[in-house]
């Protein structure tokens, strides 16, 4: 277990009877941005808490960069940052105040703490906002500030739990471009959300909880295998125009592709067979103007693992 980034073995955390983490084990490597997925309750907090060094596993190793957080948390919390889903952020100082103060409890001298307080105020969009009293921060702008204090001492593991949820779409974008920065650094990045579309465009791996286990690879393969929708739209009529000739150019039933919008709906059981149905499309003399997958892979596997635990 010597390995950097993040390090996971057979983890459980019991509160009483209730089994928030029944076995985990994960990695997330170095310079590359993990998503932590899972429905509600489902166990990503607790094993972020015990990731960042404050709540104990009852069983199970962990490793942050190299440092075990159960028998070093002082260690551990030099090296991850950890933002929590809601700031508990200290009411009456302001947004420099709480960097500066949290930049000194990391051991950062004064200067050094108020430089990177400027370099994260700017960087996280709160400059006008510096010295306002965290309190009068909108949700959205107390996310920004957490995100400022995890980054304050420049750590090599970042532990974020939902930071995109009260982010406007500027925000959403600017925090997925500093996500990628920040892993193109070198950094290990774990990050829990329930926007699966966002965190499909910020993750290079993803780790499926469900019901406090992490879903084997073999199963994650073959949810995402498995065929899902894809959204088509002709140019040149609506989609109750287009269903009959789409039927007979791939051979199907019409009463079998359903319409939402302005889109028919085709299912395919593969990729391959995605292709194969575009093409003769085109072949037909179609004119296609829209031929995409109707949910993203990370959301099509997290519905099929999720369908398949119920
Ligand atoms: N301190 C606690 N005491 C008792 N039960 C707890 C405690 N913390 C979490 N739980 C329970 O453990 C389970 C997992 O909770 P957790 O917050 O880790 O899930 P989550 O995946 O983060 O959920 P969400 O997506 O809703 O934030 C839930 O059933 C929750 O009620």
């Amino acid at each position: 277990m010597s390995t950097p980034g993040i390090v996971a073995r057979g983890v459980k955390r019991s509160f009483g009877n209730v089994h928030a983490v029944r076995d985990v084990t994960l990695e997330a490597r170095e310079g590359a941005v993990t998503g932590l997925v899972g429905p509600n309750g489902s166990g990503k907090t607790t094993l972020l808490l015990m990731l960042a060094s404050l709540l104990q596993p009852d069983e199970g190793e962990l490793r942050i960069g190299g440092i075990d957080p159960i028998a070093d948390p002082a260690g551990a919390r030099g090296v991850l940052g950890w933002m929590p889903d809601a700031l508990g952020a200290w009411q009456t100082l302001s947004a420099r105040e709480t960097i500066v103060t949290t930049g000194r409890l990391y051991d950062l001298d004064k200067e050094r703490s108020a430089a990177r307080a400027a370099e994260l105020l700017s960087i996280v969009g709160l400059e006008d906002l510096a010295d306002a009293p965290a309190r009068v921060l909108s949700r959205g702008q107390k996310q920004r500030l957490g995100l400022a204090r995890a980054l304050v001492h420049d750590p090599q593991v970042l532990l974020l739990d939902e930071p995109a949820s009260g982010l406007d779409p500027q925000a959403r974008i600017d925090l997925r471009l500093l996500l990628r920065r920040l892993a193109a650094e070198g950094r290990t990045i774990l990050i829990s959300s329930h926007i699966l579309s966002e965190l499909e465009e910020v993750v290079d791996d993803a780790v499926f909880l469900i019901a406090g286990e992490t879903v084997s690879a073999e199963r994650v393969a073959a949810a995402a295998s498995r065929g899902r929708m894809w959204r088509l739209r002709l140019a040149d009529r609506d989609a109750t125009a287009a269903a009959l000739p789409v039927a007979q150019a791939l051979g199907w039933d019409v009463n079998h592709i359903p319409i939402e919008r302005r889109d028919l709906l085709l299912h395919f059981a593969t990729d391959t067979d995605a292709a194969a149905g575009i093409a003769a499309l085109v072949r037909a003399g179609l004119p296609v103007a829209e031929f995409s997958a109707a949910t993203g892979l990370l959301e099509h596997t997290f519905l099929d693992l999720e369908g398949g635990a119920r």
